[in-house]
């Protein structure tokens, strides 16, 4: 049945397998998570990333371990398909999100001197065409199937070489998500190495995340305008759920006025401020994202809690109003341009009598699943370090 699916590398046919399912449903909701609580500004227009080694530097290293049995099944994938078993290392893993506007003409990806390391490609779908985003067909120029319909799960793999010259259409609306890697046969260009260089000099304790430089996070069509247009990353990707931020500095603290985004901030939906503090944003929208992830499995309320619990927020005083709106306009300063690239269907950001309670546990839920993770960072490093290589350690190995 699954072969049936599969194109095979027969002696016309060009050298490219497409695997339908190969992620599930919560693996794709995993990374999907982690790249609106950790997306930088792409390299392209309209373009945002994740990678690995920003994890790293964000201290975010917990973040890593869910990619780690996904990289090591798609390696597998890739060396048995094109017959060279053992000889592959991971070039570049990322999860890359494209938003309206984003498109790429006829290319391979080996097509500059600088990629030509790039021998194969892996492109897992994280979100689906029709449901998340319109636009973003892939095209091949040859060959069959000459075009895919993005779905959530399944994945291309194809030579990163002229055989495969492909295109991406236009995004009309939405945000397209990819988990995509590359793989080379040049061990000099392994990025496992990099990454764990990058991960014993920055012994990864476990610690709540830091923002990389803030500029960043900052996105504008025109990037020479920088701070005068455009919106901070991860305030819009809040904004989109219905969160705003109020700052616990006076503001007044300041010259630069992104460092506020740096330091301890509360979540604010319409009139009600949550009453824990984060230590900055990036840890505010993880706590967003998570919500957004898991909150239909969260327990209920109890019955008896009102939404809009006493316990867990307060009403905005006027001047902390004030405080929000002023955040507002120096952060999401190009409201529309906010709207157009990050909101979506299941944004449900109007939703009335939000629920306080599971927004709570939803914290809660994070703080155990991050512990979870740096255990078994914390369990794999050694042996990673040992073999110079990212993989699944077997729990029996602790
Ligand atoms: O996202 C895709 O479907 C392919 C993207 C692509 O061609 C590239 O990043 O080189
Ligand atoms: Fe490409």
């Amino acid at each position: 049945m699954l072969l049936s699916r599969e194109m095979g590398v027969g002696s016309l046919k060009p050298p490219r397998l497409i695997l339908h399912n190969f992620l599930t449903s919560e693996e794709c909701k995993e990374l999907e998570f982690i790249h609106k609580s950790s997306s930088t500004v792409g390299y392209r227009p309209n373009v945002f990333s994740t990678t690995l080694s920003h994890l790293i530097a964000t201290n975010s290293s917990t973040f890593l371990i869910p990619f780690v049995p996904i990289r090591e099944r798609l390696k597998e994938k890739v060396e048995h398909f094109f017959g060279c078993e053992y000889e592959l290392c991971v070039e570049f893993t990322g999860l890359i999100s494209w938003c309206r506007g984003a498109s790429i003409g006829w290319h391979s990806d080996d097509n500059r001197p600088y990629l030509k390391q790039r021998h194969f490609t892996a492109v897992c779908y994280l979100n689906s065409y029709g449901k998340d985003f319109k636009g973003g067909l892939f095209h091949f120029q040859d060959g069959e199937p000459a075009t895919l319909v993005p779905m959530a799960g399944d994945v291309a793999i194809y030579t990163a070489d002229s055989c495969n010259i492909h295109a991406v259409d236009e995004i009309i609306e939405g945000e397209r998500l990819t988990l995509t890697l590359w793989f080379s046969r040049d061990s000099a260009h392994d990025e496992d190495a990099k990454l764990i260089s990058l991960l014993s000099k920055n012994m990864p304790e476990l610690k709540l995340p830091m923002l990389a430089s803030s500029n960043m996070y900052w996105f504008s069509l025109d990037p020479a305008s920088h701070q005068q247009l455009g919106f901070d990353i991860c305030l819009a990707r809040m904004h989109v759920l219905g969160f705003d931020i109020c700052s616990c500095q006076a503001e007044g603290l300041f010259s630069d006025s992104t460092e506020l985004l740096m330091e301890p901030l509360q979540l604010v939906r319409g009139n009600e401020l949550f009453k824990q503090e984060f230590v900055n944003i990036l840890h505010a929208l993880q706590a967003v994202q998570f919500h957004h992830w898991k909150a239909s499995d969260l327990p209920d309320a109890q019955s008896e809690a009102e939404p809009g619990d006493v316990e867990h927020v307060v009403r905005l005083s006027k001047s902390q109003q004030e405080v929000v709106r002023s955040l507002k306009s120096r952060f999401l300063k190009d409201h529309q341009l906010v709207e157009m690239i990050f909101s979506c269907a299941t944004c449900s950001r109007n939703q009335k009598n939000f629920d306080w309670e599971r927004f709570s546990a939803a914290i809660a839920g994070l703080e155990d699943h991050t512990c979870k993770l740096h255990k078994e960072l914390l369990m794999s490093l050694p042996y990673w370090r040992t073999h110079g290589i990212i993989y699944s350690v077997p729990p029996a190995c602790s």
